[in-house]
């Protein structure tokens, strides 16, 4: 049987990408076709490695070939991604900024934050992650990085930080700037100044996402980072209690502002419900349930997942190797499938192009 790059062409452009509802001919994701008798193979390029609709599209294009050309083809898919950008980020070499925020402290946004960074690096993206929590900067020991410090060089009167890599991606603390016995009384202009250094003054290369962990609330520093750079898109964390889902609806409130207009990525609901080592099939909401669900439901933005509270997450924290990193893991899936929901709206915001409109949604 003879086939040819037309009839494959052909027959791909039935299978239509789920999240930009068109197909994959037109979106030009097809390419390298190769035909070797009845051996076909090609590569689909996605638009993350953290796609979550992987595995879903490989198997739709291998039934294409089948239903519309042959089913005795020896088809091999080659799965692969380009991530896409949709604006100048204002950093070099930095495609996405996606910025982690909670209204109240302590729901565990730097937690959602590290674990964001190292499942996308995980899932193959290149990732940095800058740690812009003035007031109680995680980062140094959630990576086992106490008393580090980037090294810095002056290059034409400049000086430039080199981020320090850790488990696979480039990380900068305000922490590692600050002795952490002696708080920082900081003050608009400092923090402003600060909190911009790390992002202009650092190398960060070619990166596919740069994750910011803001300080909790709405402050200085959401300003500046949202004023300086175009910020793709914000993930909320918040927890089910009331207090916590009103504050983090006030912190929505801010990004959706006209002044800010960033994209919502998503609201993520962490500590959804306490589940003990012992009895991994138990849960109990001691916060109360579906808060964060609610609340995404509430503001049309997309729920990203829950989070369960439990004690090796926090351990795992305190260790410096976020929970992320182990594997066969109940923790690790969840934290996998909420870093694949992120890249797919970002995505998914990519492919619509420049909007006016804040929510990215399906
Ligand atoms: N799902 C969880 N299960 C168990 N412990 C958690 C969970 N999420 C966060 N923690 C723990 O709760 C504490 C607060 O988390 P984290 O520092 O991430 O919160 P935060 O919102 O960034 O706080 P901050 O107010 O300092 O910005 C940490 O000790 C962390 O390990």
């Amino acid at each position: 049987m003879v086939i040819t790059k037309e009839q494959v062409l052909q027959a791909l452009s039935h299978v239509e990408e789920p999240d930009l509802k068109k197909d994959l001919v037109t979106l030009n994701m097809i390419q390298d076709i190769h035909i070797d008798g009845n051996r076909l193979s090609f590569s689909v390029i996605l638009t993350t490695p953290a796609c979550p609709l992987k595995g879903l599209i490989e198997n739709a294009c291998r039934n294409a070939i089948g239903h519309f050309i042959s089913k005795d083809i020896e088809v091999s898919v080659n799965m692969t991604s380009r991530v896409t950008t949709q604006k100048n980020t204002g950093v070099p070499g930095v495609k996405n900024i996606i910025a982690v925020a909670s209204g109240k402290g302590g729901v565990g946004k730097s937690t959602v934050a590290a674990n964001l960074a190292l499942g996308l690096a995980k899932a193959g993206a290149s990732v940095g992650l800058i740690d812009a929590d003035i007031y109680g900067p995680s980062v140094p020991i959630m990576f086992g990085l106490e008393g580090e410090r980037p090294k810095a060089t002056q290059e034409n009167g400049k000086t430039r930080i080199e981020p320090i890599e850790k488990y696979g991606i480039k990380l900068l603390s305000i922490g590692f700037f600050t002795d952490p016995n002696q708080p920082v009384p900081w003050r608009g202009p400092m923090v402003s100044t600060a909190v911009k250094q790390l992002f202009n003054d650092a190398d960060w290369g070619e990166l596919d996402y740069l994750v910011v962990d803001l300080p909790p609330g709405t402050g200085d520093v959401h300003i500046t980072v949202t004023q300086t750079f175009p910020v793709t898109g914000a993930v909320i964390v918040t927890t089910p209690q009331n207090v916590a889902l009103a504050d983090a609806k006030k912190g929505i409130g801010m990004f959706m502002m006209n002044a800010i207009n960033v994209p919502i990525l998503g609201v993520v609901e962490n500590m959804a419900y306490f589940t003990p080592a012992e009895l991994p099939g138990n849960k109990y909401h001691i916060f109360g349930r579906d808060g964060g669900k609610k609340l995404a439901e509430q503001l049309d933005v997309p729920f990203l997942g829950e989070i369960p509270l439990v004690a090796s997450i926090s351990e795992s924290g305190d260790a410096g190797m976020p929970v992320v990193l182990q594997e066969n893991n109940a923790m690790t899936t969840a934290f996998m499938d909420m870093a694949r929901l992120v890249a797919q709206q970002v995505s998914i915001y990519n492919a619509r192009g420049v909007t006016d409109k804040n929510v990215v949604n399906n």
